[in-house]
């Protein structure tokens, strides 16, 4: 949330009032500030169907108070907030700022000619047509990338801080909130939230005058040019005020905040404070060449209160371990394990696309197909849970419905039928079922559904699937013990709560049984389908020879097909009550299939708990692509149901003999896949 204006204006009298009254403070004794007193700030997540509030929303967002929900690993009264680096001159680069610093045009103006032209030309058209509403400018293709400016455009070529010269000459970048404060910016080094991409744009790494003029600061800060993630100078107009804040991001606890005011005409008249609290701030001082590092995980604000623009230079720089071609190792132990940085060098006039916290080259749109993932079962294993999990992830974007279905109930009926639709039809309507298009732009970021259903009956899915999405996916299998599923799948088929088409689909069939009945029922179905030759369905015990002779044989596998075939309707929920929870059978067709290294399985009560629960995202979010440094915010379990116990001991002895071989085998199964830490232990 924005801090409104009239807050932001009482800090500003604040901090004018404070001017004469709070001297700058003597620098704390530290010098780097360690990583690990940078913890992990909560983050306000990415949600794709409010993208373009999101992307106008603060960068650097002002939250409610840095010791309510943060969790600091250390005693915060230990934590620094600020330290001085040291001083250096830096006068070359202001040589080089200097000219246009204060005169700043946020939004670069149309390309004027060029489009007034255009417009003229237009008009003329429909006078000519006799209409001015056909034909009317496509808008999206100037909203997405920009306007295109040429080197007639610019007014001056060593004005830096002209957004036309930067948009030609350099690349483009957006800083919503600092662009709304009205701060010019001249952009050198820049990258994502998660530091996937380290761009080096065209003024940093085709301009050797630009890189020795900053050469002293990181001499002073004793770091390589590749250790840097983000370098760039902006200029805050007189009378603004940056309010409290601190910022998120998970960059944050992964990199070093330094700033090195350039040119500050008045600093007595700067007031830049820093602490822990905002009743604990200490204000910095701002003359030039002070290059000081500020913990930004820490309560910060400024405002210029002279009559001039002043211009900083802020830098983050990660730990030198993370950086290619550096054997200094100065991590500390606490810190998390930090990933290499990819370093990117665009291009003059190249475009980039950003939302708030992804950046993506235009040159690399649709590189990332859609969907990329999927969460095929087990149903009633916890699926709901898992998705809302990984929908937390800023890079990860919501399908348009959770379990899409696209490939069973909502594949076309005529296409079920078999009419000739092409490849492409039947891809692009499975592909209205997540946000496509809008993801094509964005290949950092991913989507996938949940749709349990795929995982029982794949032998219409998995063809589906290879012909629409034929590239690679990355799959996700829960399972439950596979009692406590069958008790949660009954409750929920027999329950009379939820909404008309959740009813619907769940069926009636199971209504005026009993679970027991329903059981026996299934028992019965699985025996004549000749699917448990190994099952004595009187003393309700396994065979384990005929067990062991029997799975994975062509015979299990006509008997299973059988049993899909006669058991499994798509009308309704109200079957496979034990089936569902046969989880290497249902996993066969899969790895035939794909390759086995597509698939993640997990165990809900192993994996989902409150203790493992954060670990286990970290692999899935690797699993399907995305940086895996990220902190889940609310770890809850999803679609719980309050439910009456409905077997007794004698049924729940029963089935734990019947399934107590299938859980081994799956997770012998298991064992085998590739990527499967965790894979020792029992099912529950
Ligand atoms: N984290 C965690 N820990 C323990 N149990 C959990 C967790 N998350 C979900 N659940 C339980 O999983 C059941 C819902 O599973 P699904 O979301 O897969 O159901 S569905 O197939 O989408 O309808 C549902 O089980 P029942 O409550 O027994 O019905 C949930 O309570």
């Amino acid at each position: 949330m924005a801090t409104p204006a009239e807050v932001v204006a009482e800090q500003h009298e604040e901090a004018r009032r404070l001017l004469f009254s709070m001297p700058c403070a003597a620098p704390p004794s530290h010098e780097e500030i360690p990583l690990s007193m940078k913890t992990c700030p909560t983050l306000d997540l990415f949600a794709s169907e409010k993208e373009e509030e999101e992307e106008k929303k603060a960068c650097d967002e002002p939250v409610s108070s840095p010791s309510s929900g943060e969790t600091h690993s250390h005693d915060a009264t230990a934590i620094v907030p600020w330290s001085s680096r040291g001083r250096v001159d830096v006068s070359k680069i202001q040589a080089l700022v200097k000219e246009g610093y204060r005169i700043i045009e946020h939004t670069p103006p149309p390309p004027a000619t060029k489009n007034k032209q255009k417009a003229s030309n237009k008009k003329n058209q429909n006078n000519a047509n006799g209409s001015n509403n056909k034909n009317k400018p496509k808008q999206q293709q100037p909203r997405l990338f920009g306007p295109q400016y040429s080197a007639t455009d610019i007014k001056s070529t060593t004005n830096l801080w002209d957004p036309v010269n930067a948009a030609v000459n350099n690349v483009n970048i957006i800083r919503p909130s600092h662009d709304a404060w009205g701060i010019g910016k001249i952009v050198l080094i820049f990258a994502d939230d998660f530091l996937q991409g380290t761009y080096e744009l065209p003024w940093w790494h085709l301009r050797t005058d630009i890189r020795q003029a900053v050469a002293p600061i990181l001499d002073c800060l004793q770091i390589q040019t590749n250790q840097i993630v983000r370098l760039l100078l902006a200029s805050l107009p007189p009378g603004t005020t940056i309010p409290l804040h601190q910022d998120s991001g998970a960059w944050v606890c992964q990199t070093h905040r330094v700033h090195v005011p350039i040119i500050v005409t008045e600093p007595d008249k700067i007031m830049f404070r820093v602490g822990l609290t905002d009743q604990q701030l200490q204000r910095i001082d701002c003359t030039p060449g002070h290059v000081f590092e500020m913990n930004n995980q820490c309560r910060h604000a400024v405002s210029n209160c002279s009559d001039d623009y002043r211009v900083h230079l802020i830098l983050d720089y990660t730990s030198s371990s993370s950086s290619n071609n550096n054997n200094n190792n100065n991590n500390n132990n606490n810190e998390r394990p930090q990933q290499q940085l990819q370093h990117v060098k665009l291009d003059p006039g190249e475009k980039l696309l950003q939302t708030r916290r992804s950046v993506d080259r235009l040159r690399n749109q649709g590189s990332r197909p859609t969907p990329s993932f999927l969460i095929l079962g087990a149903q009633k294993a916890g699926t709901t849970s898992l998705y809302e999990y990984m929908m937390q992830h800023p890079l990860i974007v919501r399908p348009k419905r959770r379990e899409t279905h696209c490939l069973d109930w909502r594949w076309k009926e005529e296409i079920a039928k078999g009419s000739n639709f092409t490849e492409k039809q039947l891809r692009e309507h499975c592909e209205l079922f997540y946000e496509t298009q809008a993801l094509k732009l964005h290949p950092s970021c991913c989507t996938g559904d949940s749709t349990p259903s795929y995982w029982l009956d794949s032998r219409r899915v998995i063809p589906r699937l290879k012909m629409v999405f034929p590239w690679r996916i990355s799959f996700l299998v829960l399972t439950r013990n596979p009692i406590q599923r069958a008790e949660s799948h009954y409750a929920m088929v027999t329950s009379s709560e939820g909404t008309p088409a959740q009813l619907k689909t769940r069926g009636t069939e199971w209504r005026e049984k009993s679970f027991v009945q329903v059981v026996h029922e299934e028992f019965q179905n699985m025996h004549q389908c000749g699917l448990i030759p190994y099952w004595d369905m009187d003393a309700g015990t396994v065979d384990q020879t005929v067990f062991d002779g029997f799975i994975n044989s062509a015979e299990e596998d006509q008997a299973w097909s059988l049993y899909l075939d006669r058991h499994v309707p798509l009308h309704t929920g109200s079957y496979g009550v034990l089936a569902r929870g046969l989880y290497a059978l249902q996993m066969r067709p899969w790895l035939h299939a794909f390759h086995p290294q597509d698939f993640l399985c997990l165990q809900l009560e192993r994996d989902l708990n409150a203790t493992t629960v954060q670990a286990t995202m970290e692999r899935v979010f690797d699993h399907v692509g995305v940086p895996s440094s990220f902190t889940l915010a609310d770890v809850s379990p999803q679609n719980t149901r309050q439910y009456e116990p409905n077997m007794d001991e004698n049924l729940y002895q029963v089935l734990e003999r019947f399934f107590e071989p299938h859980n081994r085998r799956w997770e012998a199964l298991v064992a085998t896949l590739p990527n499967q830490s965790n894979k020792v232990g029992t099912m529950v």
